[in-house]
């Protein structure tokens, strides 16, 4: 059938469900999967939007999700497409405000289109129509680690103690917030936006709103930054003319907080597309920086005042945005990522010079790119001394500091008295100081 004659909604979802194989079949990003699929689908920005928040809240409870499935399906029926094609369609139906109906027909519509799933059908009709009906015992189902692979369970109980985890996999079944950093007037932007100031100083935005739309996007005067991601940068302290190295830079929200301090700022990275992005988002808040796309590791400059390595990691801590992330990575990755971290910390320590400031950070919530890798760096590094951060550095979250005073933000940090609007990312950051003379 022409795409332009076909019933409407099918595009999205047809979007949505090709995004949620894609995604787990090539352990990929989900971001990534949905604009490169998105433009054949020529479909509004509605639609569009559609199709993301389906296949994001698919990832947020897929464990849900597949356990009800399993639960109305029997073995014979447990082909991956059709599976994927079910999970988009009870996403809708448990966690959407899209009427059953629509969920229902375009799922079974959709199968039309794949030679395997043209006789399913009836099945999808009839374990969809079950889910729906069975909707309050299936959301009544309030064990949190149901959408939390194995492997991230483990390491979080095992580090975080049992009742901690259990609130870092609760708060994961949350819509996160979006929040700002304002080059000028927190309070004054916070005001204007009709957002919260939150005590770090970043801006929570109380509405869903399409970001380009609002005021100040245009001349630059804020970028969407979650607030703990906010942190890291401004523990190195940022002074002007200071010559900072940001080792690991793009998209580069970090580099624009240390150009906005006015440090004379060299941004690394090893993607040259991603360093492009960079440059772009740079130039809309009228900052400037000078640019690199090497391997950090071959980087050869001169010694640094300080240097930010917000280095590339398992980014669990960004699982409320990301919620694919929980799905297509695992231990393994965990390992690769943690070995590449220590070599870039070590690369970094010899770029500073005497006396200069090491932040080094991961968005991610595993210790071992974390803690451990703070603790080894210490180990291998004795010119390198750890600066503690106190509270008021973040903005009195005492929570958020451990015994060894490295930053550690967890999604459910940062409890609001409006409890849907609470939480931010999870951040680990230590600060050394080159200690030799
Ligand atoms: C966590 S992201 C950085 C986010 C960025 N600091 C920000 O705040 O917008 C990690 C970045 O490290 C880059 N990267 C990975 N390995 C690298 C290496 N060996 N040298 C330089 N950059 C690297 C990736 O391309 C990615 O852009």
């Amino acid at each position: 059938m022409d795409q332009s004659q076909e019933q409407a909604g099918l595009g999205p979802r047809r979007l949505a469900w090709n995004a949620v194989t894609e995604t787990l079949k090539r352990r990929v990003p989900l971001d990534d999967v949905l604009d490169e699929l998105g433009p054949a689908e020529n479909l509004s920005s509605r639609d569009e939007a559609l199709a993301r928040a389906i296949a994001i809240v698919t990832f947020r409870r897929l464990g849900t999700i597949g356990q009800a499935l399993r639960d109305r399906l029997d073995k014979a029926a447990r082909d991956e497409r059709l599976l994927h094609l079910l999970a988009i369609g009870a996403a809708q139906i448990l966690y959407l405000d899209v009427p059953d109906h629509a969920a229902v027909d375009t799922a079974v519509q959709l199968a039309q289109s794949e030679h395997r799933l043209k006789h399913a059908g009836g099945l999808i009709n009839a374990v969809l129509r079950r889910v729906a009906r069975e909707r309050e015992a299936i959301l009544g189902k309030q064990d949190a680690w149901l959408d939390t692979p194995t492997w991230l369970e483990e390491g979080w109980v095992s580090h975080y103690g049992e009742e901690l985890a259990a609130k870092i996999a609760a708060a994961h079944r949350a819509m996160p917030s979006v929040d700002l950093t304002v080059k000028g007037d927190a309070a004054a932007w916070a005001e204007r936006l009709g957002g919260i100031l939150l005590p770090t100083g970043s801006v929570r935005l109380t509405e869903r709103t399409a970001i380009r739309d609002l005021p100040g996007y245009d001349e630059g005067a804020w970028w969407v930054q979650d607030t703990a991601a906010a942190i890291p940068a401004r523990l190195l302290r940022p002074q002007p003319g200071e010559r900072i190295a940001d080792l690991c830079a793009a998209p580069g929200g970090k580099t624009a907080q240390l150009a906005a301090a006015g440090a004379d700022v060299l941004a690394v990275d090893r993607s040259a597309k991603r360093l492009k992005r960079l440059e772009e988002n740079l130039a809309r808040l009228n900052l400037t920086v000078a640019t690199r796309a090497i391997d950090a590791e071959k980087l050869d400059e001169k010694p640094f005042d300080a240097i930010l390595l917000d280095a590339p990691c398992s980014a669990t801590g960004t699982i409320r945005r990301h919620p694919d992330v929980a799905w297509t990575k695992d231990g393994d990755d965990l390992r690769k990522l943690a070995a590449l971290q220590s070599r870039l910390l070590d690369k970094a320590a010899s770029l500073l010079k005497p006396g200069g400031r090491l932040v080094y950070c991961t968005c991610s919530l595993e210790a071992e790119e974390g803690e451990i890798q703070a603790e080894a760096f210490l180990n291998r590094h004795p010119e390198m001394k750890r600066e503690p951060i106190t509270p008021d550095e973040i903005g009195g979250m005492t929570e958020c500091l451990t015994p060894a005073g490295d930053l550690r933000t967890l999604p459910c940090h940062l409890d609001l008295p409006d409890h849907d609007r609470s939480g931010l990312d999870g951040f680990f950051a230590a600060r050394f100081i080159h200690s030799e003379s």
